[in-house]
């Protein structure tokens, strides 16, 4: 698992590391990691343009010596001064001695040159950063993004606040982030995660003193470890049957994408209860399926409820009836109009619940997300005492406990119809196998992030194609190489 952190941990967890090592020892570590990066984006430093827009702190100081590295081995290096009283002095004088330039920002010319860099790094403002960006930071930002450059941010994209992802205004458009000691939170969720580019950690000897990660990104491998293939002892009721209400009888869709989905992800035993009985009958014979009500449906070991059940008396009903058993449930959709309305039903529950809200169906328990996605998620989790998963480019799981998990597998050709209803029978099989609630959701955030991922490499996707792939992607991150992709990873 990927630990994120905030700023003030990372601070708190360089202090004891500052005092045993001497001055400069982790800036020139950070320094180093950075150039060999820029170098290796470059492919080769001869000559090439190198721009490095520099601030009064320390981020500017990893910058200067970065620069400085680069300069050593044949880059044309200039670094843009923010604040020249202010610009880090050892780094400076690092640059100059290998033949770096200086300008100051609003110098003529300046744009010029950032326009025809090769790379822009920028050292503007790391974990010191607070609030938007200054005009004069702004302006060499704009000039970054209309240039043709690779641009790299030091640490954190500057305008990006490091703990949430928040973005005040602008913030630098990185096309990589090169960070250090620990992945900040802010360049996996939220606005951050989309300026932060392919974020590249470079070891500085923190880990030994960061604390237990509260939040924290699965990996292919820990998802996996979450997957177990069935054993020779399995039989179709023991991988946990999970249980369906969704779509209706005019509008089926929802409950046949959301039953293939469970099938698709633990095809042990899924039965469906609802209105769309015939539609999902048609779909998936290996289902099995009433149109009764959910206690007609047989034992389950979770439920989803939700996706498209619509929203009048009998839906609501339903629900309770749903909520009032002692299964895992997964609340999606319709469902969460109605437990908006009525939270008390899920507060009461003794077995997990797990809400997945977009935007707009978290707003309706009371509040706005805001900025601050994780820090939202995990309110409304400790007050509704369920597993949050706030849906978006970069999917946060809260549990009611505080932990936390932002998902990495995101795609953005997942915002399409129906992907939803997909994910909802993913998290729903998962629950069914007995995995804690949250992990559950954030597994299932994960493999239907790969799995739009893994479709959308063939073209558009539409959430049909998630069902379909699902079992590839299961290989997938279970480490089996996809035929025909030239697969590689992220
Ligand atoms: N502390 C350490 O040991 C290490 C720090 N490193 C680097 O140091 C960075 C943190 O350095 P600093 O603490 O000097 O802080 P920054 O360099 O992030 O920011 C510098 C200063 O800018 C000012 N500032 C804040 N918000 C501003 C805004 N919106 N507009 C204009 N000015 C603003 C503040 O006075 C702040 O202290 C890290 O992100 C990392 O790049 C690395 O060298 C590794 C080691
Ligand atoms: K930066």
């Amino acid at each position: 698992m990927i630990g994120l952190f905030t700023a003030d941990e990372v601070r708190a967890a360089e202090a004891p590391l500052l005092a045993a090592t001497p001055p400069g020892t982790l800036m020139q570590r950070a320094a180093t990691g950075l150039a060999t990066v820029c170098a290796r984006l470059l492919g080769s430093t001869y000559g090439r343009r190198v721009v490095l827009l520099v601030g009064g702190g320390n981020n500017g100081g990893d910058a200067l010596f970065a620069g400085a590295s680069l300069a050593g081995r044949g880059a044309r290096v200039t670094a843009v001064l923010l604040d020249p009283q202010r610009a880090h002095p050892a780094g400076l004088a690092a640059l100059r001695r290998a033949g770096g330039r200086v300008a100051a920002a609003g110098d003529r010319g300046t744009d010029q040159l950032i326009a025809r860099a090769d790379l822009v790094l920028d050292g503007m403002l790391g974990i010191g950063g607070r609030g938007g960006l200054r005009p004069d930071a702004a302006e060499l930002t704009r000039a970054a993004a209309e240039g043709a450059g690779i641009t790299v941010a030091v640490d954190v994209p500057s305008g990006v606040d490091a703990s949430t992802g928040a973005v005040d205004g602008v913030a630098f458009p990185a096309m990589h982030t090169v960070t250090f000691g620990a992945v900040k939170r802010g360049l996996v969720v939220g606005e951050g995660r989309g300026h932060a580019g392919r974020v590249h950690l470079v070891d500085i000897g923190l880990a030994p003193h960061l604390p237990p990660p509260g939040v924290r990104q699965l990996t292919d491998p820990d998802a996996a470890a979450r997957l177990e293939p069935p054993s020779a002892g399995d039989d179709k009721y023991s991988q946990g049957v999970v249980g369906v209400v969704a779509g209706s009888a005019t509008y089926p869709g929802a409950g046949v994408l959301c039953t293939g989905a469970a099938l698709r992800t633990r095809p042990g035993l899924v039965r469906y209860a609802g209105a769309a009985a015939e539609g999902v009958r048609a779909a998936w014979p290996e289902a099995i399926v009433t149109a009764g009500r959910p206690g007609e449906a047989g034992r389950v070991q979770a439920w989803v409820v939700g996706p498209g059940m619509g929203t009048d008396d009998a839906a609501r009903d339903v629900l309770a009836e749903v909520l009032a058993t002692d299964v895992p449930v997964l609340v999606d959709a319709d469902a969460l109009t109605l437990l908006a309305r009525e939270p008390g039903l899920v507060r009461r529950r003794s077995a997990p619940t797990v809400l997945t809200p977009h935007d707009r169906e978290f707003e309706r328990f009371g509040a706005p997300v805001g900025a601050d996605r994780i820090g939202a998620a995990r309110r409304l989790a400790a007050e509704l005492g369920a597993v949050v998963l706030l849906k978006g480019d970069g999917t946060v799981v809260a549990d009611p406990d505080g932990t936390a998990f932002v998902n990495g597998t995101g795609t953005a050709d997942l915002a399409t119809a129906g992907t939803g209803d997909v994910l909802s029978g993913i998290a729903g099989a998962l629950l069914a196998t007995g995995l804690p609630a949250a992990e559950a959701a954030a597994v299932a955030a994960h493999l239907h992030g790969r799995t739009g991922q893994l479709a959308a490499r063939r073209g558009p996707l539409i959430a049909g194609d998630l069902v379909r792939r699902l079992p590839e992607a299961v290989g997938r991150v279970r480490g089996i190489p996809v035929d025909g992709l030239g697969d590689s990873g992220a």
